[in-house]
């Protein structure tokens, strides 16, 4: 697709339109780190993207071999930027976004709240603040650290599993990694995008989190990280050829949403453990995950590779993964045959939801090397899609109509279920006592174990 003409109108003016009887690009073939990041990981930029208070991730561990993307040239539609973000979501669906650059002097001392927006015209939000959503995140760690210090006792009645809510607390070992009930190795803390911005209720919290100034600085980073989401959302929209902002639209900040942020805990192992995997593999279940850590630990299967790589954190950078939103949609012949197709599709649910993006299999594992004993946190923030949306294949771009031909059409008699159920499900489902094999997404076919 050309992109002379979104250059020289501004890239909002206009929407692709492919031609008839439009054939597929070929999914490009994985990246491999060109950009200021060998393949072992190590720095060849003069850039400083190591973390100097931890323990040196080790340089002789197989690492994935990840895009590094400027948020900066984003903001500024560099074309080229938009070119990688597009093709980098096409194979593995996993980048690294710089965010040192990204700081918009218009926005530099804080964080404004949309509703404050004083430009009407302004349909996708304040522009993102890199610098800002860096500051939240370094803020935020410490606050996790709080909550997670709590007694057992304290932090469990914060679990409101069994009111059929994934918000709030969950327990070392509450969460399956395998269907063999195997549990997992880490606490989480989410909360709810839509409880800081008083779309719902309030949901009872430690008082580390009910305070102002903690809900303050949870606002502003969710508002910077859903600024990001959208903005990525933007650009993913015109190359799909989509009509004007249906992604954005579909992912409004003050939308209702499963959006959420989460503190992921998980302490040292004893040796005898080691292989136990903190987070089992899987994928996210909403659009856009936007992610911040310290310690390695994160591995990803890379698109036909037998190997797990791990994901080397880098200094001021997040790292942005494409949630299976994009790649999902669900196939019901009746909702009470759900589990069953889900358990029998494997490779056929692969194939079915195979979308025209990528959402790539992860987990945690005990941080490498000399990092071993140390206690791991990470900060994510997740986007979904509002409630409501559908999950079935989006309408106005010819590229995902050629993608569903490819795939043997959509079934137009299968029932879809919304957003907010999909989610609920999946969250809940692995948790101990829930149901795993509901809660596969696509990574169904490519479960390694
Ligand atoms: O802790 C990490 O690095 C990744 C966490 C993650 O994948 C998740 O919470 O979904
Ligand atoms: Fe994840």
């Amino acid at each position: 697709m050309s992109q002379t003409t979104t250059t020289q109108l501004g890239s909002e003016a206009i929407a692709h339109h492919p031609p008839q009887n439009y054939t597929l690009p070929p999914v490009p073939a994985l990246h491999h780190l060109d950009d200021g990041i060998t393949k072992n990981g190590t720095q060849d930029s003069g850039d400083d993207l190591e973390f100097h208070d931890l323990p040196p991730f080790p340089d002789d561990v197989p690492t994935a071999p990840l895009l590094r993307l400027s948020l900066k040239k984003l903001i500024d539609h560099d074309s080229n930027e938009e070119e990688r973000l597009w093709q980098t979501c096409r194979d593995v669906g996993f980048f690294y976004l710089d965010l040192r650059d990204g700081d918009q002097p218009s926005s530099a001392n804080g964080t404004q709240h949309p509703s404050q927006s004083n430009n009407s015209n302004d349909k996708s939000g304040p522009t993102p603040n890199g610098a800002a959503l860096l500051n939240h995140a370094n803020q935020l760690f410490p606050i996790g650290e709080k909550v997670f210090s709590l007694s057992t006792a304290e932090k469990q009645t914060y679990d409101f599993k069994d009111q059929g809510s994934y918000f709030g607390y969950k327990g070392l070992g509450a969460g399956v990694v395998d269907a063999k009930g195997t549990k997992d190795a880490n606490e989480f803390y989410n909360v709810s995008k839509d409880d800081l911005f008083g779309i719902s209720e309030v949901l009872p919290a430690p008082e580390v989190l009910k305070g102002e100034e903690s809900r303050e600085i949870l606002r502003g980073f969710m508002t910077e990280a859903h600024g990001v989401v959208r903005l990525l959302l933007g650009v993913l929209n015109r190359k799909l050829g989509l009509p004007a902002r249906k992604l954005e639209d579909l992912h409004r900040l003050m939308g209702v949403s499963g959006d959420q942020v989460r503190w992921v805990r998980s302490p040292p192992k004893p040796d005898q453990d080691a292989n136990q995997l903190a987070l089992g593999e899987h994928t996210d279940f909403g659009s856009v995950t936007v992610l911040f850590n310290r310690l390695g630990g994160l591995q990803i299967l890379p698109p036909g590779g037998e190997e797990w790589c791990y994901v080397k954190p880098l200094q001021g950078h997040c790292i942005v993964n494409l949630g299976q939103y994009f790649t999902t949609y669900i196939p019901l012949v009746g909702r009470s045959s759900w589990r069953l197709l889900t358990m029998k599709l494997g490779d056929a649910m692969v194939k079915f939801t195979s979308g025209v993006l990528r959402s790539n299999i992860h987990r945690v594992v005990n941080p490498p090397g000399q990092q071993a004993d140390q206690t791991r946190m990470s900060l994510v923030y997740f986007a979904r899609p509002e409630d409501e949306v559908l999950l079935k294949p989006l309408e106005g771009s010819e590229i995902i109509d050629a993608k569903q031909r490819e795939n043997g059409g959509a079934g137009d008699d299968e029932e879809v279920i919304t957003s907010k159920e999909w989610i609920k499900r999946r969250a809940l489902g692995r948790r101990t006592g829930g149901d795993y094999a509901a809660s596969h997404g696509t990574e169904g076919g490519r479960m390694k174990a």
